[in-house]
């Protein structure tokens, strides 16, 4: 096994740098550069030094043994002073010695996951972690990270375990008396699982919301004010406005953090009737932009003249409060007036849609589960036909098991790993 090092902390200025290696030549390969044999575990302030001798810096250097580190591998940390050239100094006598490589991105993560220090779901939490923006993606990702999928995953596999021994047993002693029915207790493991496995799975459209970010569009009449909405939303000029209807073609995006939120706000053309050409692409591409969004607000006296569908949760707010005698239920980017009420009303509407998910948040998850549930259900389905057919029953639970098997990474994975690492940045 290789022993690889790479630049831990982020690029740049900073007042402290951290390089990580790790493998069997981690410690000896730190203590060649402090000039001292350095403890198994612990730390110690240490000046660097290059092989002829010449002063690089010092540093805090930190050694961790195996099995007890994040690779599960030996590793050492050199905290150094956060200077591109003390990394780059630091970074190339480690390069030149012997049996050292440049970690590959992801690297470090990926040998905890092979020497079984975190399976596949907390590597993919520990991603989302380090994208982390909003607090809603940080506690979604720590959820993730803790294991709780793998904690879940392991009772439904010990719940299908018992249940298809269960019909095991009855199959083994086929010829004798089998003194009592299983089959309630196989039924009620089974569609006790199902059950856990069809809230987790339709939980993840809205958990891969709160990793993405939640679209909002802003629609209306040509002039309403949408881009200077956007604007003051925005806290800058993110859009052109001007007194020309039909300013705006593009879709314009900015994101923001809304009360924690990540979401995406979407400054869409005015929509109106007109024979210009290009003024109707981007009236085009904003109604279906809005049709997709997660949430549309309708700056609007008559939201059914715009074209586009209003739905229950959507908001709508009269435009340009301040040329308006009755304020109520209007708003207006030139003046503020009702900004903080519509990022309430958004973060609200927003904010109930993504308590009600449950810890499995991707897609891969998804179909993870949904392929348990099917193979559960056609299990179920066997089991009513009687002990002539428990052996169906029970592959069919093995076939859920391999499902929840292959949802935290312990079998089947392979091909995936590559596309999962790869989103990793180089040094994590
Ligand atoms: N008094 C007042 N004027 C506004 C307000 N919002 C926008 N305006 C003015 O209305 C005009 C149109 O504003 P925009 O923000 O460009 O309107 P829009 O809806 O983005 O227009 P299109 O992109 O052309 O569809 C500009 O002259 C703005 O200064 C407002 O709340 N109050
Ligand atoms: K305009
Ligand atoms: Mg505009």
């Amino acid at each position: 096994m290789d022993t690889i090092f790479a630049l831990a902390s982020a690029q740049g200025k900073a007042g402290v740098a951290v390089i990580r290696l790790s493998g069997p030549l981690a410690h000896s390969a730190a203590a060649n550069l402090t000039g001292s044999v350095l403890p198994p575990r612990g730390m110690r302030v240490r000046t660097l030094h290059a092989g002829d001798g010449s002063r690089l810096d010092d540093g805090l250097v930190l050694t961790f043994r195996a099995p007890a580190s994040f690779t599960g591998e030996d590793v050492a940390e050199l905290q150094i002073h956060g200077s591109t050239a003390a990394v780059n100094v630091v970074m190339q006598c480690l390069s030149e010695a012997d049996g050292l490589r440049l970690a590959e991105p992801g690297e470090f993560t990926r040998r905890a996951l092979e020497n079984g220090k975190m399976d596949l779901t907390q590597v993919e939490g520990l991603a989302d972690l380090i994208d982390a923006e909003t607090e809603a993606q940080r506690k979604q990702a720590q959820t993730i990270l803790a294991g709780e999928l793998g904690t879940l995953a392991e009772r439904w596999r010990r719940d299908l375990i018992r249940a298809a021994s269960l019909l095991e047993a009855v199959i083994d002693f086929a010829d004798e008396e089998v003194p009592t029915d299983v089959t309630p207790e196989v039924r009620d493991l089974v569609t006790g699982v199902m059950q856990d496995l069809q809230r987790e799975a339709e939980g993840v459209q809205i958990a891969e919301r709160i990793r993405t970010g939640f679209e909002v569009a802003i629609v209306g009449l040509p002039n309403a004010g949408k881009s200077t909405l956007l604007n003051a939303l925005a806290g800058r000029k993110a859009a052109i406005t001007s007194e020309y209807a039909g300013t705006t073609r593009d879709v314009i995006e900015v994101r923001m953090d809304l009360a924690g939120l990540p979401v995406t706000l979407l400054d869409t053309a005015g929509l109106r009737e007109t024979e210009d050409y290009v003024e109707n692409l981007g009236i085009e591409l904003a109604r279906k932009r809005a049709e997709d969004a997660d949430l549309r607000v309708f700056l609007t006296e008559n939201p059914s003249e715009l074209g586009v569908s209003m739905l229950s949760e959507d908001i709508q707010v009269l435009p340009k409060s301040d040329l308006r005698e009755d304020t109520e239920g209007g708003i207006s980017g030139k003046t503020g007036q009702g900004i903080d009420h519509l990022i309430n009303h958004i973060s609200r509407v927003l904010g109930v849609r993504s308590t009600s998910h449950g810890i499995a948040t991707r897609e891969r998850h998804r179909v993870a589960l949904n392929n348990a549930n099917t193979s559960l259900a056609s299990a179920l389905a066997v089991l009513e036909s009687g002990p002539d057919l428990y052996d169906i029953a029970a592959e069919e639970m093995r076939t859920a098991i391999r499902a929840l098997e292959a949802l935290v990474g312990r079998i089947g994975v392979e091909d995936l790993l590559d596309e999962i690492f790869s989103s990793f940045c180089l040094g994590k």
